[in-house]
């Protein structure tokens, strides 16, 4: 912390993510169908975020535009200080490939690959060596309690643990930011509920900023702040 922080009541740090006036729509042939409209937000480091909002509200539009997969229309969008908007395709892959961690609702693991191999996968496009590899994929797999199946294939996992794997991948990179669609929702309620205390704990012990989308009250709750999503539109969260 610098001295100015504490000799200036009034300091806000930079929110980790900031998002002012965004919008997106889709084209549909010759259809334009909007999705986003005038959306502002700001997400500070290391809170951990559930968007929530009916089915078609525009929730993994949103997701996806702060992950770099997709594009707005307009709008102003910088994550840790980098226009993100503005960063040509080719950037905007590498600055994904480092910055953010995805944990999909489907897992999305490689099946002819092992737990190991899936954890390790997007270490291979860095200059690590095989070793460094390693002491990396097996502490990321001890993180999320799964040292004792690293050999196992996703088919031969349950539900809950291939997510944990998911997470561990996600985990691997350090990344700045995690985003989750729907993390818990092909899991039965005991899973989940093991889920969200390994994200919570994520958060709340190594630091990690999460955005999670959820339809599920119950995930909802496990993050620190909440937003709404209503056609489009953000609307402030009860918290
Ligand atoms: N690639 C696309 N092309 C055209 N329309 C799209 C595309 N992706 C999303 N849409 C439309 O944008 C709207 C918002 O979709 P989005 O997936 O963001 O909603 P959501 O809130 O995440 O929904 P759900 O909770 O059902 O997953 C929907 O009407 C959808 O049909």
């Amino acid at each position: 912390m610098t001295t100015d922080v504490t000799h200036n009541p009034t300091h806000r740090p930079e929110p980790l993510v900031s998002i002012r006036h965004l919008a997106k729509s889709y084209r549909r042939g010759a259809q334009t169908v909007p999705v986003l409209s005038d959306i502002t937000l700001d997400i500070a480091e290391g809170d951990f975020i559930a968007l929530m909002g009916p089915s078609g509200s525009g929730k993994s539009t949103l997701l996806n535009l702060i992950a770099g997969i997709d594009r707005p229309d307009s709008g102003e969008l910088r994550v840790a200080g980098v226009d993100i908007a503005g960063l040509p395709e080719s950037s905007l892959a590498d600055w994904r490939a480092a910055h953010v961690g995805f944990i999909f609702q489907f897992y999305n693991l490689m099946p002819v690959l092992t737990a190991y191999e899936n954890v390790e996968l997007p270490l291979m496009l860095t200059r690590l060596s095989r070793q460094e590899r390693r002491e990396r994929v097996e502490m990321v797999l001890r993180m999320v309690n799964l040292a004792d199946r690293m050999d196992h294939y996703p088919s031969e996992l349950s539900g809950g643990q291939q997510q944990r794997v998911a997470i561990a991948r996600a985990l691997i990179t350090d990344p700045t930011l995690i985003v989750a669609d729907e993390p818990t929702g092909d899991l039965d309620r005991t899973s989940a509920t093991e889920i969200l205390a390994m994200l919570q704990r994520l958060n709340a012990e190594a630091g990690k900023t999460i955005i999670m989308v959820t339809h599920d009250a119950h995930a909802a709750e496990a993050a620190r702040s909440l937003v709404y999503l209503e056609k489009g539109e953000l609307l402030p969260g009860p918290r």
